[in-house]
């Protein structure tokens, strides 16, 4: 790092090294609307240093035993753990997020995330079949797949990064990462630790910038076989039609409209408390939020009643606030975005009964030019509507009844994504049944995001193409060969 004007000024790690840049971005506090740190506006150049430096530590890195790479994994992971409340206060600072949620959160499932995948790397089998009439055995080996290129989002930043690069690294691919420029910090915090916990040169490298120009180098890079993406639909479109001359293995985690399906056996003690924090944990701004709230109509009224009162009680505060259950969205484009769906529902002659419009929120004078907003609640609103039918990706939920299952079904499949969904019964049968019709890679039943990282994750229709997590990221990280072998 660079001290410029008090600004934290971030450098590219490439090759083992932090590298400054000609050029940089302003990144803001979202709690304050101010800036308080530059970015490297990094392009094709630092796309090609960080090419050769991937490409040279390939053949040692992929050579080392599954065991050898393992132990560097948890190594990282032990320091990543280490440092957790100074990469918690950074990801806070830098996302908008509370600090508890960061803490609580963020950076130990970042930690997860690289003893996850060094513990599992050690335990993949392959396939072998005997074909006796043949005289042969068959069977498969893997190797990784080279250059791997890694774009995330800034929502969940370290936690959405660390999920790809640990998984990368342990199958043996070199990689190449790309935060998101609106969230740079952690990931440059992270390299600080990479040659301590014993990451060759080359094998980790962060290039630091915006998507259309150096996530674009990186996705047409010719030498860059394989590309796993998350954030929107439409730059997903992007990536595919980048990669497409070069036949890319594509790994693309999406945006969701996620519903909720309450019907009336639901516990409601659990399932309101549950439905907030699905609809507004992190603000909204989880790809997996639950934006749709399908309630059965006999309970209708009590729900809003109580689930109002809830989200009344879902405090904004900022960052550092210890009682605070949100903090600030990621940014000015992004609130407005954000508030521009309200005022949409409003003018089609939908209620908005409870916050944005409705309510008040006191802030510190210093914190006035942050990108708050009160959780809301909108109703009285067609599934036709775009709040019903867009992902917002913000803290707004819209909450509608309904009459039968098969109805319900029916609307909770009618939109364009299919990510995660979750459904409130205590009829066990119902549960089952409604889980299978469901179009949507993720079903929770009676509780929300409680994840299991060896399953599969991933969307279907326009939430994503493939899925990660154990076996399937090992699987998109690795390249796959049947061997014949006559005796
Ligand atoms: N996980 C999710 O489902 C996420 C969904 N979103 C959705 O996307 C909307 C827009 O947010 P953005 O930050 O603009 O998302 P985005 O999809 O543009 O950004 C995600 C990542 O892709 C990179 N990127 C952008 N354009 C690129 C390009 N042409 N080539 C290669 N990389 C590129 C960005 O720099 C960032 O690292 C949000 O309002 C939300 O609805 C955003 C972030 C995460
Ligand atoms: N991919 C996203 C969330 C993942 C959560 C998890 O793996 O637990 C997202 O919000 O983009």
């Amino acid at each position: 790092m660079a001290g410029t004007n008090a600004l934290m000024t971030l450098e590219n790690f490439i090759n083992g090294k932090f590298v400054p840049c000609n050029s940089y971005i302003d990144s803001y506090d979202p709690s304050t609307g101010e800036v308080y740190c530059r970015v490297p506006n990094s392009g094709k150049e630092e796309i090609e240093a960080a090419v050769e430096a991937a490409r040279a530590a390939f053949p040692g890195w992929s050579a080392r035993s599954p065991q050898e790479r393992s132990k560097v994994l948890y190594r990282l992971a032990d320091l990543l753990e280490q440092s957790l409340e100074e990469l918690a206060q950074a990801e806070s600072r830098d996302q908008g997020k509370t600090v508890a949620l960061a803490r609580g959160v963020d950076i130990p499932r970042a930690v997860q995330n690289f003893r996850f995948f060094a513990s599992s790397v050690l335990h993949h089998t392959s396939a072998c079949t005997q074909a006796d009439p043949a005289g042969c055995v068959h069977y498969t080996v893997r190797a990784p797949v080279g250059i791997a290129g890694l774009i995330s989002p800034w929502n969940l930043p370290l936690y959405l990064l660390t999920w790809k690069v640990a998984p990368a690294i342990a199958a043996g691919n070199t990689v190449i990462a790309k935060p998101s420029e609106l969230t740079s910090v952690t990931a440059w915090m992270m390299c600080k630790l990479l040659e301590k916990a014993g990451v060759p040169p080359g094998v980790v490298n962060i290039v630091f910038g915006t998507g259309p120009r150096v996530g674009e180098a990186l996705v047409a890079h010719p030498e860059v076989p394989l590309i796993s993406f998350t954030g929107s639909q439409p730059t997903a479109e992007r990536i595919i039609h980048l990669s497409a001359p070069h036949c890319k293995k594509l790994s693309l985690e999406l945006g969701g409209k996620n519903p909720a399906i309450i019907f009336d056996d639901a516990n409601l003690e659990e399932c309101i408390p549950t439905t907030v924090k699905s609809s507004f944990a992190n603000q909204g701004e989880i790809c997996l939020c639950t934006s749709r709230i399908f309630v059965q109509r006999s309970i209708y009224r009590e729900f809003l009643e109580k689930f109002v009162e809830a989200t009344r009680r879902w405090k904004v505060g900022i960052p550092s606030d210890p009682l605070a259950s949100m903090g600030a969205l990621i940014s000015k484009a992004h609130l407005e975005k954000v508030r521009s769906y309200i005022k949409k529902a409003r003018s089609e002659g939908a209620r908005i009964l409870c916050g944005e419009g409705v309510d008040t929120l006191s802030l510190p004078a210093k914190n006035q030019g942050g990108y708050f907003m009160l959780p809301t609640v909108i109703t009285h609103i067609k599934d036709e509507s775009c709040c019903m039918k867009e992902e917002i990706f913000g803290p707004v939920t819209c909450v509608v009844p309904f009459d039968s299952e098969e109805e319900v079904i029916q609307r909770a499949n009618s939109v364009k994504y299919g990510l995660a969904a979750t459904v409130w019964s205590c009829n066990v049968g119902r549960v089952h049944r409604v889980a299978k019709k469901l179009q949507s890679g993720l079903v929770w039943t009676n509780c929300w995001l409680i994840r299991e990282l060896n399953l599969p994750f991933g969307g279907m229709k326009s939430s994503g193409v493939g899925r990660e997590g154990g076996k399937d990221s090992y699987e998109f990280f690795t390249e796959v060969k049947t061997i014949t072998i006559k005796h």
